[in-house]
């Protein structure tokens, strides 16, 4: 019988009309085409095969979606199919058995925890109630910065905000996403002194106060939260967003999709789209967010650095309220310098890329503040 449902299996498979997929190798199938960085390749792969392609990983059949219109049959119009995370028999084990917000299958425990964080630990009373929280951290911060300015050295900004951020909360997933989105925010800031000069002007033009600037004013501050946007749009911290798995059959843009089939949501792709976001999509521009309706509800795919649908990110007003009040103090109170390298080409050197839990930087940020 079993190798009989086999052969009708295989049969059913050979029949089914399955989405462009490159050539693969036995055994390992499509592994040997992702290089360190998997969202690059996988563009230059989604080029050549389209915006829906099926790649394997090993023999695990993996979906790579690299167009907002895929992205919103996915996460909008078969959502709930589409629920599922993939998870593995070690993971499971290591995780007591999924026990976990972000790996656990769609279900009843799941959507406990996901209710539990949204109206409660993350909720926006709950994260206003933080905000002395938020600031002692920040003015801990300022000190070691205004320090390092006195005496003309530099500081090892990644690192810096990198302890900000993990001394305020303890979630693995809200904490490198945070201080990464910081980071790759202080990296386009000090390589566009035009953006920085408008940042901190606006910052001005609606901060009362002297040194600290509150998280009440920053609620005006159009461009700064236009720069954060850009910066999530151009370096989203989760690039290819955490994988998904589908839980029944499904045709997607005409294609048969199998249960079980894994999904990768190629945000990084889909947000330097020239089709959707113009010519200069590739460049770094805050103002192409001042009349932009867009917002991090991933409503619109073709802007989704928190994901979307019933999988998508509990953590956004948590992440949002440190980044804004952070960046703030940061350019409110100094000015930027990086050291002028003497090898090397300087833009290859700031963007390089280290692919982890999230994509950050390669290099750490270091930096010379000095107070205005
Ligand atoms: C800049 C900061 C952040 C970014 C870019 C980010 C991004 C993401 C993305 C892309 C997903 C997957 C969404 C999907 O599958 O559609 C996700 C899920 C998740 N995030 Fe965040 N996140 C950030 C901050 C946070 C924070 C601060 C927390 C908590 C304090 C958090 C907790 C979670 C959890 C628990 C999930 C899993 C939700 C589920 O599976 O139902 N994140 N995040």
């Amino acid at each position: 019988f079993s190798l009989l449902k086999k052969i009708l299996d295989r049969t059913a498979t050979s029949k089914a009309n399955l989405p462009p997929s490159p050539w693969r190798l036995p055994v390992i199938g499509n592994l040997h085409q992702l290089s360190l960085y998997p969202h690059r390749s996988l563009r230059s792969l989604s080029r050549r095969h389209g915006p829906l392609m099926l790649l394997h990983f090993g023999s695990v059949p993996v979906l790579i979606v690299s167009s907002a219109e895929v992205a919103h049959e996915v996460m909008k119009t078969h959502d709930l199919k589409f629920a599922n995370r993939p998870i593995g028999k070690v993971t499971m084990n290591f995780l007591k058995g999924g026990r976990n917000l972000l790996l656990s299958p769609y279900g009843e425990y799941w959507r406990q925890m996901k209710s539990l964080c949204v109206l409660h630990l993350l909720s926006n009373k709950m994260v206003r109630s933080f905000e002395k929280l938020r600031e002692e951290e920040l003015n801990m911060m300022m000190e070691k910065l205004e320090k390092a300015s006195s005496s003309s050295s530099s500081v090892n900004l990644s690192e810096t905000i990198f302890n900000m951020v993990n001394t305020v909360d303890i979630f693995i997933a809200g904490t490198t996403t945070t201080s990464t989105l910081l980071e790759w925010t202080m990296t386009e800031l000090i390589r566009h002194p035009e953006t920085m000069k408008k940042l901190q002007e606006d910052i001005r033009t609606h901060s009362r106060s002297g040194s600290y600037v509150t998280e009440e004013e920053i609620g005006n501050m159009k461009y700064l939260k236009a720069v954060i946007k850009e910066t999530l749009r151009i370096h989203p911290p989760a690039p290819i967003l955490i994988p998904r798995q589908l839980s029944e059959d499904v045709k997607l843009k005409g294609y048969d999709i199998a249960a079980g089939t894994q999904v990768i949501i190629n945000a990084w792709t889909i947000q330097r789209d020239s089709a959707t976001w113009g010519s200069d999509a590739e460049e770094f521009k805050p103002e192409r967010h001042l009349d932009s309706a867009l917002d991090f509800q991933g409503q619109n795919f073709m802007y989704i650095p928190f994901g979307s649908g019933r999988r998508q990110c509990p953590g956004i007003g948590f992440a949002m309220a440190l980044a804004e009040v952070a960046l703030a103090n940061l350019v409110n109170r100094f000015s930027w310098k990086v050291e002028a390298r003497t090898v090397g080409d300087d833009d290859q050197y700031h963007l390089a890329e280290a692919f982890g839990v999230e994509v950050c930087r390669k290099f750490p940020l270091i930096a010379f503040p000095s107070s205005l």
